[in-house]
């Protein structure tokens, strides 16, 4: 008899469209696992939000297995470990998997492939995340892309592989192994009324994920170009987790989205940021911690603990940045204007480092994802590669009255400023009595613009 194969699932919880997953079917019973470990990605490891979206998606792919009467087996433990234990109970000839850009990601699979060969089984990568892999996707020179329009152009120019069906059921081991029950994953956290609303938008795994592209394409692709920016509008996809955990690969989405001819392509060209954002990690591991451009690592910030508290409770006197955050806290989401409007804020008239951001979004995101979010923010703070130059101080009354104009968001997301017309809204301390739980800003704009750029002053020579 052949000897089974193992698929090990990371950040692609689906059974369409995984070649790898189609390699293992070819060479053997297939045991799809998933291994639980926290220590492998040391600060990186799934924050509140991930895990209860990892819980759901996990809990998905675990019933979509049954339905085809196998078994999904859930581990926990050190993850070369784990595998290589798998591998010896059950006489699995090979392990399969789908390639992780995450610096972490890549140093585990290395120390798993080492582990798994001393002891004869192979370790096959199939391709992962990205639409292009990011060896294979250069500037003529050879270098990787720094500058977004040209790598843009470049990436339509690709041919992208067309998706796969999935494997057929009975290429599945018919179970009996060992494997974790739901309730002892331990990826749940907090109080029962954080989770309560974090299911009211979201369907977690691959049939919510198709559904949501179906959804999308259907309704809303059309008036996207129109009408992304503005945050009361259900006008984007919301694909963002779906994409993050791999329920559905970006090779689907590009091929759904671009039969649709060109009014498809604005769409395509905000999926091609997640897929600069890859490649920029892939080159660059430092890029969640480290500011890509030099000079900005010796910034003069100057942060204070009570602001940044303020930031994260929603509770800045700035209506859209409190919006912004108190949508983030209720459903683990932000639109993507309002994260640029908050993060700016953070770092310009906070003067508070972009990490600090970026790891309290990496907490409450569902798609909190180690390349678009160090990406995102170092967009925001100006020192990304092909950032947003630092002096353009991003005005949030201003972004406020022009994606929002008449106050539906921040009414929806800030209770205290229902009383206020549409100009009260976004300057709510012109009208102190009809919001008068609501905070005054806890910085001056002018002045806190002014300290911005001052700070910025003294690394403009060499920025
Ligand atoms: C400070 C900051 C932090 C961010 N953190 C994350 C993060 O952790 N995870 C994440 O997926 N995105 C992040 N983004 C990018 C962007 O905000 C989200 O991808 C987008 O809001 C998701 O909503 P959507 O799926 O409706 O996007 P749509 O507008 O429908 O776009 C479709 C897809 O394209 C990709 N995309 C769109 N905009 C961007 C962008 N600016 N950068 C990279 N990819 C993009 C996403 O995969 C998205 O799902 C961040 C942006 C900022 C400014």
């Amino acid at each position: 008899m052949t000897a089974p194969v193992i698929y090990w699932y990371r950040r692609d919880l689906r059974l369409d469209d995984l070649p790898g997953l189609q390699a293992a079917a070819a060479q053997g019973k297939v045991i799809p696992c998933f291994v639980l470990d926290d220590d492998s990605p040391g600060a990186w490891a799934p924050g509140t939000a991930s895990r209860w979206w990892l819980h759901h998606s996990l809990a998905s792919l675990e019933a979509a297995f049954s339905a085809l009467g196998s078994q999904f087996v859930v581990l926990r433990g050190d993850t070369a470990e784990t595998l290589a234990s798998l591998a010896r109970t059950t006489g699995a000839s090979a392990v399969f998997c789908s390639e992780r850009y995450e610096p972490w990601g890549r140093q585990t699979d290395q120390l798993t492939r080492e582990l798994l060969q001393q002891q004869g089984v192979e370790m096959h990568t199939y391709p992962g995340a990205s639409l292009v892999h990011p060896e294979a996707l250069r500037r003529p020179d050879g270098g990787i892309y720094k500058v977004y329009t040209p790598f843009w152009r470049r990436l339509r120019q690709c041919k992208i592989a067309t998706p796969l069906p999935a494997p057929a059921a009975s290429s599945f081991h018919d179970g009996g192994l060992r494997s974790l029950a739901s309730n002892k994953w331990n990826l749940i956290l907090g109080d029962q009324d954080y989770n309560a609303a974090m299911t009211q938008p979201w369907e977690p795994g691959e049939a919510g994920a198709q559904r949501r592209l179906q959804m999308f394409l259907e309704r809303h692709v059309q008036h996207y170009d129109a009408q992304r920016n503005l945050p009361a509008e259900d006008a984007c996809s919301r694909l963002s987790p779906h994409f993050h955990f791999g329920e559905v690969s970006p090779q689907q989405v590009w091929h759904a989205a671009a039969c649709l001819g060109p009014e498809a392509d604005g769409f395509l060209s905000e999926v091609a940021w997640r897929e600069f954002n890859y490649h920029q990690l892939y080159a660059h591991p430092t890029m969640p911690e480290v500011a890509l451009r030099e000079p900005f690592r010796a910034f003069p910030w100057s942060p204070r603990e009570d602001l940044f508290d303020a930031w994260r409770a929603g509770q800045t006197g700035y209506p859209l940045v409190d919006a912004g955050m108190r949508e983030l806290a209720a459903t683990g989401f932000m639109h993507n204007r309002v994260r640029m409007v908050a993060a700016s804020f953070l770092c310009k008239h906070l003067l508070i480092p972009w990490q600090w951001g970026a790891r309290w979004f990496w907490d409450q995101l569902v798609d909190a994802d180690l390349a678009n979010n160090s990406g995102g923010w170092q967009w925001v703070a100006g020192c990304g590669l092909d950032a947003a130059p630092y002096f353009r101080v991003f005005n949030p009354i201003l972004q406020s009255e022009k994606f929002d104009g008449a106050g539906a968001y921040l009414r929806k997301w800030v209770p205290e400023l229902r009383e206020l017309d549409s100009k009260q809204v976004h300057k709510p301390w012109t009208a102190p009595l009809l919001a008068p739980d609501y905070p005054p800003p806890i910085v001056d704009h002018s002045d806190a613009r002014a300290a911005a750029l001052a700070a910025w002053d003294t690394i403009r020579q060499s920025a």
